[in-house]
Formats: C-alpha cells, sequence, structure tokens
C-alpha cells in the first residue's frame, strides 16, 4: 500500500507538491494523472527516498522507502527508461542488479521472457529501441517480485502494439494483489488501464476517485427527442427535472434518468424517438478539472472532486 500524507515538496520558490493526501490501494492499477509540472515525478521521487519532503510523509506498506531493508523486494519502479548504461547486454544489466540485490539469476531469465527480450539478452542496450528499454525497466522493477509497483510515464513513446502490451501486464500484475502507481498525463491512456485515478495540478489533489465514478459525476444529463416536445417538457418538469432545449437538437433533462424519461412519456402516449444518456468523455472532464493548473494555459479549475 502507498500512503502520501499533507505531503510538501519545494524547491526554492517554487512548490512542487502542496499539502497532497492520497492512498493506493492493492489490486489494481491507480492512474496518477495531471498535466505537465503537477508534482507526479516529485511525488514519485519522494516516495522512492530520491527526495527528501520538505513537509509531510510518503510511505509505502507504513515505512519511508529509506527505512527498508530489502527495498528492491518491497517496491519496482521505472523512473527513466533511458537511465541504463547502454554498453551492457539486457542480460548483465539485470544479472548485475539481482546479485547486488540477492536475488537468484534464475529470476533474471524468467523476468527476461516475461516482458519478451529473452531473444534479444545478449545484446546492447545501446541498440535498444524506446520500448525495448521500457521493457528492460519493467523487467528491473519486477526482479525482486515486490508488492508495490511506481512506474513513471512508461507508455511514453511506445507504439499502440507496446502500449497494449504494458497495459495488460499492469493489469494482471495488479489481479495478482499488486499496489501499482501510473503516472501519465493522457487520460485516454488512464481510462483503459487504471481502475482508480489520483488527479494533481500544481502539487494539489484535484481528484482522488474512480474511473467510473469521474464518468458518472459528469454525465450532461439526458437526450431526449420525440415528435410532441412541447408537451414532454411540461411532463418532465412537472415530474421535478429541469428540461432546456439541446443545442444539436431535441431536450436537454437532468434530475430524471432515461428509464424515468421513458415511462413518464409512454404513461402520457408522447412517442419518444431517442432518450440517450450524454457523459462527457473522461478526457473532456480531466481537461475542465486541470483547465486552471496547466503551467501554460489559461482558464478555470472546475470544482474539485473527492
Ligand atoms: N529539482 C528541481 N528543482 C527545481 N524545481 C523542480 C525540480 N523538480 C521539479 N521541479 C518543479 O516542480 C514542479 C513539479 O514537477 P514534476 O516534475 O514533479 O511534475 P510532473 O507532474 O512530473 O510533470 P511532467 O508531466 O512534466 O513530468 C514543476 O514546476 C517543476 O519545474
Amino acid at each position: 500500500m502507498i500512503e502520501v500524507r499533507e505531503l510538501t515538496k519545494r524547491y526554492g520558490d517554487a512548490l512542487a507538491v502542496d499539502r497532497l493526501s492520497f492512498r493506493v490501494e492493492p489490486g489494481h492499477v491507480t492512474g496518477f494523472l495531471g498535466p505537465n509540472g503537477a508534482g507526479k515525478s516529485t511525488t514519485m521521487r519522494v516516495l522512492l527516498g530520491l527526495d527528501v519532503p520538505t513537509a509531510g510523509q510518503a510511505l509505502i506498506n507504513g515505512r519511508p522507502y529509506t527505512s527498508m531493508r530489502r527495498p528492491l523486494h518491497e517496491v519496482g519502479a521505472l523512473l527513466d527508461a533511458g537511465a541504463v548504461h547502454g554498453g551492457r547486454t539486457a542480460l548483465d544489466h539485470l544479472r548485475w542488479l539481482a546479485r547486488s540485490n540477492g536475488i537468484d539469476r534464475r529470476r533474471v531469465t524468467e523476468l527476461l521472457e516475461r516482458v519478451g527480450l529473452a531473444g534479444v539478452a545478449r545484446k546492447r542496450i545501446g541498440g535498444f529501441s524506446l520500448g525495448m528499454r521500457q521493457r528492460l525497466g519493467i523487467a528491473a522493477a519486477l526482479l525482486g517480485d515486490p508488492g508495490v509497483l511506481l512506474l513513471d510515464e512508461p507508455v511514453n513513446g511506445l507504439d499502440p502494439d507496446g502500449v497494449r502490451w504494458i497495459r495488460e501486464l499492469l493489469r494482471s500484475l495488479a489481479a495478482e494483489g499488486r499496489t501499482i502507481l501510473l503516472s501519465s498525463h493522457l487520460m485516454s491512456e488512464m481510462e483503459l488501464t487504471a481502475e482508480r485515478i489520483v488527479i494533481v495540478g500544481r502539487g494539489r489533489l484535484i481528484a482522488d476517485t474512480t474511473v467510473r465514478e469521474l464518468a458518472a459525476r459528469y454525465q450532461r444529463g439526458v437526450l431526449v427527442r420525440s415528435s410532441r416536445e412541447a408537451e414532454l417538457a411540461g411532463v418532465l418538469t412537472a415530474a421535478g427535472a429541469s428540461v432546456t432545449a439541446a443545442p444539436e437538437g431535441g431536450l436537454t433533462v437532468s434530475g430524471l434518468d432515461a428509464v424515468a424519461i421513458g415511462e413518464l412519456a409512454a404513461g402520457h402516449g408522447i412517442p419518444v424517438h431517442e432518450v440517450r444518456t450524454r457523459t462527457a468523455s473522461l478526457e473532456e472532464t480531466y481537461m475542465e478539472l486541470t483547465a486552471g493548473d496547466v503551467e501554460y494555459g489559461a482558464g478555470r479549475r472546475a470544482e474539485a472532486v473527492r
């Protein structure tokens, strides 16, 4: 389990993380989202003991990373897939990591298979594509069979096959009961991979919720079309709904769901041609939530979602 409590990190005058609190539970992938400069990498670095918090705590399994005796067995991380020695082979790189952490070298072979690099194990990393480096980074993160994984933008720069591969791997690792925090600035990616999402902007928490809740919260009413719209509007308003003309034609109804609207229309013998619940795409919702927090943009942020 990952727990960030009232975490603050300052770099001189810059406030990178501002009293941020959230928890990441095992069993599913949690997305860590926010625009550039939101504080995601800083939070991850503090969680991994690479940066010292100005205030607050960042705990893994109830303890700071720096107090772990065998950290690789508790936490696996992929921060920067490029940060490996290009002259080494994939096999040497993982064997060296395994040896320095008392891990059986059979685990290296097993992981090279799992990440699909067995065929290039004896090739120099310098010649690897970004996708191959990401796979190697994930193998390194998994060496100690850790229960917690922290991955900073692992799909950045990957082709669709690579993205799908990481998505499926992370889901299967989560299904094994691991705690997975995956950062990205792409909501579209999270929608497919994560069950929960923590959204940050300018170092502060904007939302800590499930993908499903976020989608439901931003429903934009129900669109109804009928040949007797004025009459239907009267019936729906009398039942407590608020009704406006939809820009694309038809009525936008809020306060009643699609089933209730259909039942009321049928009860009054009003023909209905279409009843459709409108949801904003998660991408739209995310853009609205973070609009005021984009480093180089303008706009206002929607109300915080907790
Ligand atoms: N070592 C540092 N020194 C000074 N400022 C820093 C340092 N590291 C991060 N910052 C600042 O802290 C803020 C948060 O940066 P951080 O890299 O954590 O954001 P991020 O959400 O990971 O962004 P990105 O998606 O661009 O990686 C930014 O304004 C950044 O410029």
